[in-house]
């Protein structure tokens, strides 16, 4: 059988690269022939800039060797369900969402695959202040699934650590009882799956499957908004599950009863059981996911560069992870060793976008309006509470946010000592921790003030 474009592709390079280049970036990328040309599908976006920006050059040169038509080579970000269709293959694949919602529908004989990543785990998740009860929880959970926490509901933003946790309690689960059947999908996967059973008559097989897990997990289940035949279909297996004792944990990015377009009674079912929520991690915690990550990955990381990726990726762990991977995989390529300097020329174009946005001012200006007050009123010397308390918050994050010290942060706000200052950020961490008012209104302007 003749070879296709991309093995050739894949085995010209292999003869050029270094063996850590190839199987770092060429390696992981999958290949689909269509009638348009090559697609290469890039299993992230970070692959896939680096690809574009280093290889497709060359790339689009070998497929021109062999080709003397206009064969063009495009990159997305996806991958496919099961191993790599031969890239000789026509036929147009759709990339999935992600690989661990790649689960096919069963047949008969009900066949469980939990598809749980296996980097998911207890061991690998940090703990810190921000996501402290949602981990303690999920622990109660693998000690008695179906029973302690029943549906166990994960809520917080995008990127920090919800499916993780959610895959950990999978994989707990199963070290317990090796013979339980666990299914994780990501909400829109049950949608497809539903739709799809439905088109092909086999509904009572898609309803048997799905009730007759010991554990159903379903990811961000905020995709179920506005899809009512899903929600209705979801309502029942949910019933089935808990009536029987299953474990059911769902994830979202927000509480249930903020998603607009789910039923009413599907919301005050998810309220039967546990809600927690995580919460943007906070510095030191950001600095131990940093950490455990280099040593995961078995590379030295000095503390100056952990703090400067952690003080800069704030608000979402899959991006702090994203810099703290393009460090590596710079210094692998380049062979240099990872210092503040190489870190900072790394992530040179990411820090400069930050670097636009959060000055002192920018926080100034935001928490005033965030808080109806003036710009001057937070500088001033007043004291009423309207005044003090976004004043506070003003200092706590620009200390959290910018790398002012704690002097240039009180000279920037009027002129008050240090002391302040520091006063300030302690009495507003305490109240993150008392008032979920504070606590909402801290991730609110950390979220403005970094997207
Ligand atoms: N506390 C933590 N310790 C270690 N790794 C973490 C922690 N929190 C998040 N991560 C890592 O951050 C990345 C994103 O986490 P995850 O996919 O679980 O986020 P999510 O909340 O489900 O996001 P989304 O809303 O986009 O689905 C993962 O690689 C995960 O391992």
């Amino acid at each position: 059988m003749s070879k296709s474009i991309w093995e050739y592709c894949q085995e010209r390079l292999e003869g050029e690269l270094n063996p850590q280049q190839f199987n770092t970036w060429i390696r992981p990328l999958q290949g689909v022939e269509d009638n348009q040309g090559l697609k290469l599908l890039a299993p992230n976006r970070f692959v896939l800039d680096w690809i574009s920006e280093q290889y497709l050059g060359r790339l689009q040169q070998i497929v021109s060797d062999i080709r003397d038509d206009d064969f063009q080579i495009r990159l997305e970000v996806g991958s496919h369900s099961s191993t790599p269709a031969p890239a000789g293959n026509h036929q147009q694949q759709q990339p999935e969402k992600s690989a661990a919602a790649a689960r096919p529908l069963p047949q008969n004989g009900i066949k469980h695959t939990n598809n749980l990543n296996p980097d998911f785990t207890f061991d690998s998740f940090v703990e810190g202040k921000s996501n402290q009860l949602a981990r303690a929880a999920s622990m109660q959970v693998t000690e008695n699934p179906g029973s302690a926490y029943n549906p166990l509901f994960i809520c917080g933003g995008v990127g920090l650590g919800k499916t993780h946790l959610m895959h950990a309690i999978g994989h707990a689960i199963q070290q317990h009882k090796p013979g339980a059947n666990i299914a994780y999908l990501h909400s829109e996967r049950f949608v497809a799956d539903m739709v799809k059973a439905l088109q092909h008559n086999s509904i009572a097989e898609f309803k048997r499957f799905y009730r007759s897990v010991d554990a159903l997990l379903i990811d961000d289940i905020q995709f179920f908004a506005g899809k009512e035949r899903s929600q209705e279909e979801f309502f029942h297996t949910f019933n089935a599950l808990l009536e029987g004792q299953h474990q059911i944990i769902l994830t979202c990015d927000r509480y249930p009863k903020e998603v607009n377009g789910l039923e009413e009674r599907l919301k005050s079912r998810f309220g039967w059981g546990l809600t927690v929520a995580i919460e943007p991690p906070e510095l030191e915690t950001r600095v131990a996911i940093l950490n455990q990550k280099a040593s995961r990955s078995r590379v030295h990381l000095p503390d100056e560069v952990a703090f400067l990726i952690a003080k800069r990726f704030r608000s979402n762990v899959r991006e702090l992870e994203g810099a703290l991977n393009r460090v590596i995989a710079n210094s692998n390529l380049t062979g240099n060793p990872i210092t503040l300097e190489f870190a900072q020329q790394a992530l040179k174009d990411l820090l400069l976008l930050q670097d636009k946005q959060i000055t002192t001012e920018n926080i100034q200006k935001t928490v005033a309006e965030y808080y109806k007050v003036r710009v001057a009123d937070l500088l001033s010397k007043r004291r009423s509470r309207s005044v003090a308390r976004p004043r506070q918050m003003a200092m706590a994050l620009c200390k959290e946010l910018t790398n002012h010290s704690l002097p240039e942060i009180g000279d920037a706000y009027g002129g008050r000592d240090h002391t302040t200052v520091l006063h300030a950020c302690r009495k507003i961490a305490e109240l993150r921790g008392t008032e979920h008012k504070v606590e909402e209104d801290y991730n609110n302007l950390v979220r403005i003030l970094t997207t």
